[in-house]
């Protein structure tokens, strides 16, 4: 902390001479000096172990000097304390300022230390030269964004694209094999034509089967998973599990657990076409391929009939 003030004058009427007043003139140059009472306890007489600095000796008695010439006590005071001045109080708590140090020393942003290495950053990226414009950091930005969403892009265009997109795989062979210039040309198109992200088929949902309606029908259904009084910690076997492909108990296996899933059908966001293809068997790999992120666990929670017997 820094502390800056004008003009001190200190009070006569204390003894130790330290209560003093400060006329602060930096807050408004315009507006009368606002006057700040400060208490401060007197400077410290030295346990008598240790014997004064030279420097507090001299210090103390330019105080007593000028505090009967008025002149001003903090100025004098962070000189000092510049030069590594032990100036110590007897009570700290009741110290206003407790510390003066040295503006680079002090934290400050302009202070070459507050921000070591900002002279080491270098732009890289920046065809005009100009260093450290708003400019400059908008299109490293951009440039940054772009290379996310190609990611992205590429993510999405994996193993789902060769589902989703069919490409003609002969189709593009024929065309690499024409004349260097023109399959170049179309085998440019072609890398263009992978980046793109595939069109998710998600499934307009029918009124009263969004993802949140699923979610009022989970907390209010007594029994979605249909088990009639019957334990879901019970061990199913596959067998077992490959009979339930119809009606009201479509059983699929997910991670080793196993749902029913009939009552989430029409609310499948995919559509119910590609979750029926989970029914009676183990779709764990098949959800993954689509969508691991989703959290069935959660989702299907009330819809959990028992845990897969493995053989
Ligand atoms: C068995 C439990 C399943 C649950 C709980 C489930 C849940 C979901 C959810 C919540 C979404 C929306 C995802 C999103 O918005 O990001 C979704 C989308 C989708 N699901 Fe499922 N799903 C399941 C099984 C399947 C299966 C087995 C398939 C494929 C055969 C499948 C194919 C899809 C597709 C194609 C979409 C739409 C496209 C997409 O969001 O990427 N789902 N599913």
């Amino acid at each position: 902390m820094l502390v800056a003030a004008r003009n001190i004058s200190a009070d006569k009427s204390e003894p130790h001479g330290f209560p003093f007043q400060l006329r602060d003139q930096n807050i408004v140059k315009s507006s009368p000096p606002r006057i700040v009472s400060v208490s401060c306890p007197p400077l410290r007489t030295f346990p008598s172990s240790v014997s004064p600095s030279p420097t507090q000796e001299s210090i103390s008695k330019l105080l007593r000097s000028r505090r009967r010439s008025g002149q001003n006590l903090l100025n004098l005071i962070s000189s000092k304390m510049s030069a590594r001045t032990n100036l110590e109080m007897v009570d700290f708590s009741d110290f206003t300022f407790c510390k003066v140090g040295l503006q680079a020393e002090d934290g400050n942003l302009e202070s070459p230390k507050a921000i070591p290495d900002v002279r080491k950053i270098i732009l890289e990226d920046n065809p005009s030269g100009e260093v450290g414009t708003e400019n400059n950091l908008v299109s490293d930005d951009k440039s940054q964004g772009t290379a996310g969403l190609k990611g992205q892009s590429d993510v999405s265009t994996s193993n789902i694209s060769s589902e989703l997109v069919p490409t003609n795989v002969d189709d593009s062979k024929k065309k690499t094999q024409k004349p260097d210039g023109e399959a170049d040309d179309l085998a440019q198109k072609q890398k263009v034509k992978v980046k793109k992200p595939v069109v998710r088929t998600k499934v307009p949902f029918e009124k009263g089967y969004s993802q949140m309606d699923w979610l009022k029908l989970t907390r209010t259904h007594p029994d979605l998973a249909g088990l009639k009084g019957q334990s879901n910690r019970r061990l199913i076997s596959m067998d077992e599990i490959k009979q339930h492909k119809t009606g009201g108990s479509i059983w699929t296996v997910l991670k080793g657990h196993v749902y029913n899933i009939s009552p989430y059908m029409k609310f499948h966001p995919g559509g119910e076409d590609m979750l029926m293809k989970a029914a009676g068997r183990d779709s764990t790999s098949l959800f993954n391929k689509y969508h691991a992120w989703v959290n069935a666990e959660v989702l299907l929670e009330r819809c959990l009939v028992g845990i897969l017997e493995y053989n």
